[in-house]
């Protein structure tokens, strides 16, 4: 899509709408998306109007070339220069409409990114797409097998084609004999044509199988293909926080399937309409030059006026899948919130919600109808006349004696083949424009997905694009996540004794939103050692969260480093290249800085190539998701208030989130320090049990028929059972830190002074967050974080060792 669409306004509320003057080769989203990187929606309130609004404070350097007076420019701003791009007042948003709209914060991006950009595709960016998106499977590893179940095809589709003329000559002596009595000939003919059903019938089941095949594999590709990347770097976590793209999931279960069949079946059909006009084209040739012509004309013709006719189709199967898929995702949430709205008592509501939901749908796929009715008066004649073109074209010859009336068959026969052969785009612009669609879709999940692996490998935080004289230029500040890892002694310790060792450090840390659009902690710097269990307080939407996802690295907008001081590794397996000029050696142990984000993006990649080394149907399944970062993963654990639980049995609850690798550590092994990876094992039954006993889940073994009942927890289970199956899961995975979020604010005081205490007692130190003061009892210090005030640049947190009101820590130490 072009920007100049997609970015009708800039609004500030300082400043006047602008738009961008000059079309960039940009989609709606790469470019909203660069504009929010480049902080350029850091304001904290804005303006909204027209369509595909982007409110900016500050960045566009004074490179910009302004029509208008009040330059946008912020002469301010850090982050100067950060874009250069031409920009020119508006005049389609009236001011007064703007101003009348004020809202809380900038809206972080575009409701609906896809329908921003329905106006502009073309048909070279569609045949871009396509190749983006048909292309992998091709070049994969597995892409000796794919092209000889190509060839395959292809043969068997060649096949068929002769088949077909072999029938065209048959019918053509079969009715020459039956105009001229000839009932021997009739009867030898009558044979052949019977024999050639037996011998070409089963071709043309075959080839159909084999394409059918053909598809399946390559959906079963494509799909492993795109989960990987959509769990790889925690896409899918930045595609829903951040509304990248609508419906991820249809587009990998529909339209994935509908590519790979229909990029399949199409590809056959052109291919065997070219056979086909070659083969046929000489008969027709043959048989009267004149009628050759007549067809040329006359498909030419009708292609022409069906693509005029249905060019709006494209769009409105774009926008059917997306409502369609809307209205099912509305139900779903039903589903997973029926108690919720039941309480509420919000059926109405929900029912109204839906409903329009639905009506979208409706008024589209009326709309669509619409379309495809004008469109079928065009075929439909275009599809009957052909019945008695060739025959009119043909008979004067037959009347006139100069050929038999076998040949007016033949030529009728001949002339359909050849016509909807050159028809090929009359016939089949429907499934064209779904599938037109289709391919849209894919495109920009493909384009989504590599721009958000690609962002989290790009070392030098620095996004550039370059079209002709335009170039738009971004930084982007992230923080730096390391992951340091920490060599064991040959003796198992890892620490001389007594002494503690950090397990995160912060340093000079400022958090933002994602979309950078308000900031939430300043400067913060702080040092969590092992054994010290931090609690974080304060009001509301202060960002206590946020600042766990900062820790577990979910989000990375904004500046400074967290150091995660949290993986294993044994000491004999140091090898010099993996240290870093970080490496230091600190009372016998070894820190080396191997592991960043980076680093692990790398990793990732490697890992993702060689699964897809082993890709085929079978093990679309099997395969566990690739870049994750485990071992980090495996030592520190979060805790929402809400606990996520999966489809599964209570073992699957108890082991996630590793229950598929079959490896947690050791339960009765010491957390702290001899756990390295290689070290963990399946924990037993009696293990589980035990764990459930100690947060007081022990009935559930009865209430459910053992370990490998299947029911739906979340319906099932209070929401305090849910955080204390939640803390089983802590205990048996034994990670090194764990961040709590709230999670035990369903629970009572003895409840949760039982789970703190089981904490305690396992060696986990863990970071808190709650607004309940009896949790000040369970840990050593205190950070306070306050509401950011813009206007004043100090920072908004106080960081101190927690007053010894209660003895609880001192009784458990
Ligand atoms: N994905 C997001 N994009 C933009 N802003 C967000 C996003 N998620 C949260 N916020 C905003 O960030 C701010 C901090 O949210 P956070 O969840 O960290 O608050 P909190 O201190 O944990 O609040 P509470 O105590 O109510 O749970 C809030 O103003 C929230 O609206």
């Amino acid at each position: 899509a072009e920007v100049s669409r997609v970015s009708s306004a800039i609004l500030c509320p300082s400043r006047k709408v602008y738009s961008s003057s000059k079309t960039h080769k940009f989609c709606g989203s790469d470019f909203a998306h660069s504009l929010h990187r480049a902080h350029l929606t850091h304001c904290r309130r804005c303006w909204w109007g027209g369509q595909g609004a982007v409110c900016c404070d500050r960045g566009l350097s004074s490179e910009a070339n302004h029509t208008d007076a009040n330059s946008i420019s912020d002469q301010n701003s850090e982050l100067q220069p950060a874009i250069s791009i031409k920009l020119q007042k508006t005049s389609s948003i009236p001011a007064d409409g703007i101003q009348n709209q004020s809202l809380e914060g900038c809206k972080p991006e575009f409701d609906n990114p896809s329908e921003k950009q329905r106006a502009g595709t073309d048909f070279s960016t569609l045949l871009g797409r396509f190749w983006k998106v048909a292309a992998p499977y091709w070049n994969s590893d597995v892409k000796a097998e794919a092209r000889m179940r190509l060839a395959g095809v292809l043969a068997l589709t060649l096949a068929t084609t002769g088949i077909s003329v072999g029938f065209n000559l048959l019918g053509r002596d079969f009715y020459n004999a039956l105009a001229s009595k000839d009932q021997e000939q009739f009867v030898k003919q009558l044979l052949y044509y019977l024999g050639a059903f037996i011998g070409g019938i089963p071709v043309f089941v075959t080839r159909d199988y084999k394409r059918e095949i053909l598809a399946l594999h390559w959906r079963a590709w494509m799909t492993k293909h795109y989960m990987q990347q959509y769990f790889q770097n925690r896409t899918f976590y930045n595609i829903q926080s951040q509304s990248l793209i609508d419906n991820p999931d249809q587009r990998i279960v529909d339209d994935i399937n509908a590519f790979a069949s229909t990029s399949i079946g199409f590809s056959m059909a052109l291919f065997s309409a070219a056979i086909d006009l070659i083969s046929f084209s000489g008969i027709l040739l043959g048989i009267y030059p004149p009628l050759f012509a007549v067809l040329v004309v006359y498909s030419f013709g009708g292609t022409l006026i069906s693509v005029a006719l249905g060019k709006g189709l494209i769009n409105l199967n774009f926008m059917q899948e997306k409502r369609e898929a809307d209205f099912r995702y509305g139900l779903v949430r039903i589903r997973e919130n029926a108690e919720s709205i039941a309480f509420y008592g919000g059926e109405g509501s929900e029912l109204q919600l839906l409903l329009d939901r639905f009506k979208e749908s409706f008024l589209n796929y009326s709309q669509l109808l619409l379309n495809q009715r004008n469109l079928d008066f065009f075929t439909s004649g275009y599809r009957y006349l052909i019945q008695l073109l060739p025959a009119a074209v043909v008979a004067p010859l037959y009347f006139a004696g100069k050929i038999e009336f076998g040949v007016i068959n033949q030529s009728f026969s001949a002339f359909n083949h050849v016509l909807s052969d050159f028809s090929i785009i009359v016939y089949q612009f429907q499934s064209i424009s779904s599938f037109s669609a289709v391919v849209e879709r894919l495109g920009e999940l493909s384009d989504v997905l590599e721009q958000q692996n690609l962002s989290f490998e790009s070392s030098s935080d620095k996004i550039s694009h370059s079209d002709a004289n335009e170039t738009l230029c971004v930084l982007q500040p992230r923080i730096s996540i390391l992951d340091v890892k920490q060599f064991v002694n040959s003796n198992g310790g890892e620490h001389e004794k007594g002494e503690k060792g950090p397990l995160l450090k912060i340093d000079n840390l400022t958090l933002q939103t994602p979309q950078y659009t308000a900031t939430l902690v300043k400067n913060l710097s702080l040092v969590v050692n092992e054994g010290e269990h931090l609690l974080i307080m304060g009001p509301s939407g202060a960002g206590k969260t946020s600042l766990l996802r900062a820790i577990a690295g979910l989000w990375q907008a904004g500046k400074g480093t967290i150091k995660r001081y949290l993986r294993y590794e044994k000491k004999d397996g140091i090898d010099s290249l993996e240290r870093s000029e970080d490496g230091h050696e600190i009372n016998g142990v070894v820190r080396v800085v191997s592991a960043d984000k980076r680093m692990n993006a790398r990793e990732s990649t490697e890992e993702v190539k060689q699964n897809r080394s082993s890709c085929d149907a079978s093990d679309v399944l099997s395969n566990s998701a690739a870049g994750h970062d485990i071992d980090t993963a495996q030592m520190l654990f979060f805790l929402p208030q809400r606990p996520y639980l999966v489809l599964g049995t209570l073992r699957q609850q108890v082991l996630y989130p590793r229950w598929h690798e079959g490896s947690v550590s050791s339960l009765s092994s010491p957390v702290t320090h001899d756990s390295p990876s290689h070290q963990r094992h399946q924990p037993s039954d009696r293990d589980l049990i035990d764990v459930l006993g100690r947060v007081s889940l022990s009935h559930l073994l009865k209430y459910c028929n053992g370990l490998d009942s299947r029911v739906e927890w979340a319906n099932v289970l209070s929401l305090g059972e849910q955080q204390r199956l939640a803390f089983a899961r802590l205990l048996v995975s034994k990670p090194r830190l764990v961040l709590l979020d709230e999670s035990t604010s369903s629970l009572d005081e003895e409840n949760e002074a039982l789970l703190y205490r089981e904490l305690l007692a396992a060696g986990i130190t863990y970071i808190s967050v709650g607004h309940r003061s009896s949790l000040r009892q369970f840990h050593n210090h205190l950070l306070t974080l306050a509401p950011l005030d813009d206007n004043v640049d100090c920072k908004n947190w106080l960081f101190a060792p927690m007053k010894k009101e209660s003895t609880f820590l001192g009784s458990a130490n």
